[in-house]
């Protein structure tokens, strides 16, 4: 089977899954890993980066203010200047909204002007959530279209610290407002409605700035990070295409090695043992701040469930390919309080449900979330990928669901912003073609 990194691929794989895996570094801390360690002192080793497209975006962001990034053996070596400085041009985030939210938090305490843009994706995804509290704190952005949308202007200044009360648990804002707070006089904190993921509070106490957390609220003052060694771990949310295809697969077993299973990013083993999956996880050990075990799951017999509340921060990025496992389940799943899906890098409800209902499964959308009834069998269908590189990955495990019909995906090119390996792991896992 071929492996295509551009443009409409076929999707021909029959099941089950099986066998022992790694999966590439994660995302969110790959880009904390580059962002930060161009904010610290001294240098910061980083083994296991992703390397994908969005931190590639990262990586090109913190060069142009001043940093340099150099492999060294099989580590990523950062080192940043004294102080960061103004780009020399239109900063180009991508397909990536972790990199730009991200950097809107730094590059609003470095005097100079900049300006943040992407792809057509990504000027489509809201911005205002980190105008908003950036502004209450001093600092000078605006936006496209009343502030809504990139690309963001940002003149970079003097920031005072200030008590954020969050509406949406979101990583990408919590981390842009205490980036910012580095920069500001006096305290900045930040209440979360949920607890979102904690990389940010992890890598920043590892290079030694106090973080202070009391429940939902995280409080930093300014400090400038000691460069630190980075280990990173595998994602979790690229490993859940491949644990959630081997949970629906009859037949199926996928050990995925040295994955990330930090608790505010494991709502997804929670799901799949509620779903009747067989979950273990063996060799669990903490390195560099992130703990990551050995996490295997066996196919079983699904049965429907009730996926709202604090889990669904913990899983956000998983829902579209949980959506799909969803249809091979007895019973009912409901998913609610995921409204946010609607603004990552497609509207993933809409995306998803249109795409899954095509597919023949019975599925009904609500404004934040969906009821899947199952187990219906899916069948093969033509799937616009548009820019998301989870509706590609999830409807190319959809596929293995048809029983051997053809899923053709119109554009796969945005696999790479976060998993250039995907497809080649998957014919690794996979029995081979549909015959
Ligand atoms: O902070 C991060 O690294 C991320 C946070 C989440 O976004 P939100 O902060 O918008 O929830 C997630 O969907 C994204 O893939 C990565
Ligand atoms: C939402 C995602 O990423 P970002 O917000 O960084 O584009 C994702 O990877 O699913």
């Amino acid at each position: 089977m071929t492996t295509h990194t551009n443009g409409p691929l076929a999707c021909r794989r029959k099941g089950p899954l099986r066998g022992t895996i790694e999966v590439p570094g994660d995302k969110s801390i790959s880009h904390r890993s580059l962002l930060f360690g161009a904010l610290a002192s001294g240098e910061t080793r980083v083994r296991g980066l992703l390397d994908a497209e969005d931190v590639h975006s990262t990586r090109k962001a913190v060069v142009a203010l001043g940093a340099t990034v150099r492999e060294e053996g099989d580590e990523i070596v950062v080192v940043g200047p004294e102080k960061l400085r103004e780009p020399g041009d239109v900063i180009d985030c991508g397909n990536s909204g972790t990199s730009l939210r991200l950097l809107t938090g730094v590059l609003s305490g470095i005097p100079g002007l900049a300006v943040l843009t992407g792809d057509a994706s990504l000027r489509k995804r809201p911005v205002r959530r980190v105008i908003d509290p950036l502004r209450k704190m001093g600092a000078n952005l605006s936006a496209r279209d009343g502030d809504r949308l990139p690309p963001v202007v940002i003149r970079g200044g003097p920031l005072r610290g200030a008590r954020h009360v969050m509406e949406v648990a979101s990583a990408q804002v919590k981390s842009a407002i205490l980036l910012a707070g580095l920069f500001a006089e006096g305290e900045t904190s930040v209440v979360e409605p949920e607890r979102s993921r904690d990389h940010t509070e992890r890598m920043l106490r590892g290079m030694g700035v106090p973080v202070r957390v009391n429940g939902l609220e995280v409080a930093v003052s300014a400090a400038r990070p000691r460069g630190t060694r980075v280990d990173v771990p595998g994602d979790i949310s690229s490993a859940a295409f491949f644990l959630c295809g081997a949970a629906a697969l009859p037949g199926s077993k996928v050990t995925v090695r040295n994955l990330g299973v930090n608790e505010t990013r494991t709502g997804l083993l929670d799901v799949l043992r509620a779903m009747g999956a067989k979950v273990t996880l063996e060799g669990a050990r903490e390195i560099a701040g992130e703990p990551r075990a050995d996490v295997t799951v066996e196919a079983a017999e699904l049965r429907g469930t009730e996926i709202r509340g604090a889990v669904i921060p913990r899983l956000i990025d998983e829902l579209p390919v949980v959506m799909v496992m969803a249809t091979q389940a007895r019973g009912r799943t409901v998913i609610r309080d995921a409204r946010e899906l609607r603004v990552k890098e497609s509207d993933r409800l809409a995306a998803m449900g249109e795409t899954l209902a095509r597919a023949g499964a019975k599925i009904e959308l609500y404004d934040d979330g969906c009821a899947i009834d199952g187990p219906t069998p899916l069948r093969g269908v033509p799937v616009q990928t548009r820019l998301d590189h989870r509706i590609a990955m999830s409807m190319a495990i959809a596929q293995l669901l048809t029983g051997g019909d053809e899923v053709v995906l119109d554009d796969v090119a945005c696999v790479a912003t976060s998993f250039p390996s995907f497809f080649r792991l998957l014919d690794q896992v996979a029995a081979g073609a549909a015959p």
